[in-house]
């Protein structure tokens, strides 16, 4: 048999194009032929079992060897072979319509929808013409008495196919290597694209005499064949030199969609410094991508591991990938297994999920302000802390504390401090009324009360520091004030006049004598708005943050120094008030520098003349 034809009735010729668009993913053709291997070999395996295929299996290897002097990459394996006739069908009308096709598709999109094509789909047989500027086909069949062929293209829509002498079952595609590609015959150079792409191939890979694949990854087994070491070993296998995964989740299902699995939780060592791109996802163990935006749910983008999925069509762009309802009950599923998991911990072995908190409660936060469906299930195992370590569940806490914080409104006030070194003042007089203070100094937190307070019924949030303790949860008993109207007048001018700064206003109010004598506080509303604008929350919010800090100073009218301000003569009263509104500043870590240097030497001048 001797033949040449024309590949197809198409005028123009694809091969330019497939150059020319895909240049940025070269590399991608050594996967397709790979893949197209392993499919072959796959095939004759079926075959065997099935008893359609008799002959002798033997070793079923693919190979891959590059020869820089005859400027060639050849892919061989031992599959399934094909017939010259075959050869045109699958080759020169499947293969290259399916080409073609692409192409088509391709020259529409706009240049992201182009980069996601690229990244995630490949051109399958004709991918070889990216690097070669002539392939040919080396093949005999598994069917008895049928003679191997010889088919030969280069890059144009020409071929030839004759008849050839072939000893052994099975295909070689040799590639002549394009002189613009000649960074594909650098041996490592393919090294390092098999070792991407071909790591978990089910069918071993070999090449420069050594098998560069795991043909049975741990995710295609079941996890009661598995060990926890397996799952650690798989991970430092992933990602060489990270620390050891907190847990992980063995992902398994075949209906409604095919989807294995597994996801880490990796130690997060600074949370705002969110590792994206680390989960891998292959479809039937061939990396795609470890771009899995749409795959898996934004607020698990922080999670590690591979998934693998026949059933997440890689060949669209990705307004369309997330329109697509394959991918939205993926996206489900990876939520649901996530959350089962999670409670599956808590309830098993709370301790240990206590000391995991730090590293998990970045991930449970997250995913509740993210996705509704978590939240109704994370709302049972997130966790809260307070300043003496102690951990609670949201109803825990809100049991805990119902009794002493409820005000006269019948809400229950939280109190919390963002920081306890700084804050400890206030942290220390909310406690001193018995009050238990949490600690939220989480990066997420300020968005995380504001969804509590939402969520929770009768529950207001307010930092320890957002008012005097004895209006932070307003009861309905007050205290006496032992001063005059007047005297408070005059006692609130003495200090206006002593601090003589805008942003602060002063107020003089009846707190307990124990109390401190100046108490400076940040109201919760224009706190809070601050805080959520620092950490990127809804642009709406950026004018409080160029507003500057207003803060509120109440005077203890029921403190002693409140009377020897009054009393004192002249200039002394004057410099006792800025001393007391200095010690407030210094409580709270707020005097500095030259404010600083006047309040030291002030109490030396005072300590002089007492
Ligand atoms: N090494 C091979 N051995 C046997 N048949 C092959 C081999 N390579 C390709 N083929 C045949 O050629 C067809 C076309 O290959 P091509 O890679 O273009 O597409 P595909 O593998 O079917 O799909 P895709 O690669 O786009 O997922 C295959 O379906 C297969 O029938």
């Amino acid at each position: 048999m001797q033949e040449k034809g024309s590949i197809s009735i198409h005028t123009e010729n694809i091969f330019p194009i497939i150059k020319k668009f895909l240049y940025s993913d070269h590399e991608i053709f050594l996967r397709e032929l790979v893949s197209n291997a392993v499919d072959a070999t796959q095939k004759l395996k079926s075959l065997a079992q099935l008893g359609e295929f008799k002959g002798e299996l033997g070793e079923l290897k693919v190979k891959v060897s590059v020869d820089k002097e005859a400027r060639t990459i050849t892919i061989s394996d031992r599959g399934l072979g094909m017939t010259g006739e075959e050869i045109k069908k699958y080759i020169n009308q499947i293969a290259f319509s399916g080409a073609s096709e692409f192409v088509e598709k391709y020259k529409e999109k706009d240049a992201a929808a182009k980069d996601q094509i690229i990244g995630q789909f490949g051109l399958g047989f004709y991918s070889a013409f990216m690097v070669a500027n002539e392939v040919e086909i080396f093949s005999k069949s598994y069917k008895e008495d049928t003679e191997a062929a010889h088919w030969v293209c280069d890059g144009s829509t020409e071929f030839s196919l004759e008849t050839a002498e072939k000893a052994d079952r099975g295909t070689d595609v040799v590639l002549h290597v394009a002189e613009d590609s000649d960074e594909f015959l650098e041996a490592a150079r393919l090294r390092t694209i098999l070792t991407k792409y071909c790591k978990f191939l089910p069918i071993e890979i070999e090449f420069e005499g050594e098998v560069i694949n795991q043909t049975a990854p741990i995710w295609t087994k079941q996890p009661s064949e598995l060990t926890d070491e397996d799952y650690t070993k798989f991970y430092q296998e992933l990602y060489p030199f990270s620390e050891a995964p907190l847990f992980w989740i063995h992902l398994n299902v075949d209906y409604p969609f095919n989807l294995t699995g597994i996801l880490y939780f990796p130690k997060v060592k600074d949370e705002l410094q969110f590792q994206r791109n680390k989960i891998q996802l292959y479809s039937r163990q061939v990396f795609i991508t470890d771009e899995v935006k749409d795959v898996v749910p934004e607020f698990l983008m922080l999670l590690h591991g591979v998934i693998d999925s026949p059933d997440i069509p890689l060949n669209v762009s990705r307004s369309f990938l997330q329109a697509d309802a394959a991918v939205k009950k993926i996206n489900t599923y990876i939520t649901k297994k996530v959350a089962d998991k999670l409670a599956e911990l808590f309830r098993k072995d709370r301790m240990g999920f206590e000391e995991k908190w730090s590293d998990i409660g970045l991930f449970v936060k997250y995913g509740m302000l993210s996705d509704e469906k978590f939240y109704e299930k994370a709302k049972d195992f997130a966790l809260v802390q307070n300043v003496g370590g102690k951990f609670f569940t949201l109803k825990e806490y809100q049991e805990f504390v119902q009794a002493n914080q409820k005000d006269k409104n019948d809400q229950t006030v939280v109190l919390y401090t963002t920081d306890p070194e700084s804050q400890h003042a206030f942290v220390q007089a909310a406690q001193d009324r018995g009050y238990d203070v949490l600690k939220l100094d989480a990066v997420l937190d300020p968005h995380f009360i504001g969804q509590l307070e939402q969520k929770l019924e009768k529950t207001t949030f307010k930092r320890v520091d957002a008012d005097t303790v004895g209006k932070l949860i307003e009861k309905d008993e007050q205290q006496e004030s032992v001063l005059s109207d007047d005297d408070k007048t005059k006692l609130q001018e003495l200090y206006k006049g002593a601090i003589s700064n805008e942003h602060m206003h002063v107020q003089v109010e009846a707190l307990s004598p124990q109390d401190a004598p100046v108490v400076i506080t940040l109201p919760e509303f224009m706190r809070r708005m601050k805080d959520m604008q620092r950490t990127g929350g809804g642009g709406g919010m950026q004018m409080f943050g160029s507003l500057p800090d207003s803060y509120t100073v109440s005077v203890n009218a029921n403190h002693p120094i409140a009377q020897r301000v009054l009393k004192a003569e002249g200039e002394a009263g004057s410099k006792l008030a800025r001393q007391a509104y200095d010690l407030a500043l210094l409580a709270q870590g707020m005097l500095k520098g030259e404010a600083l240097t006047a309040f030291v030497k002030r109490s030396a001048d005072l300590l002089a003349t007492e």
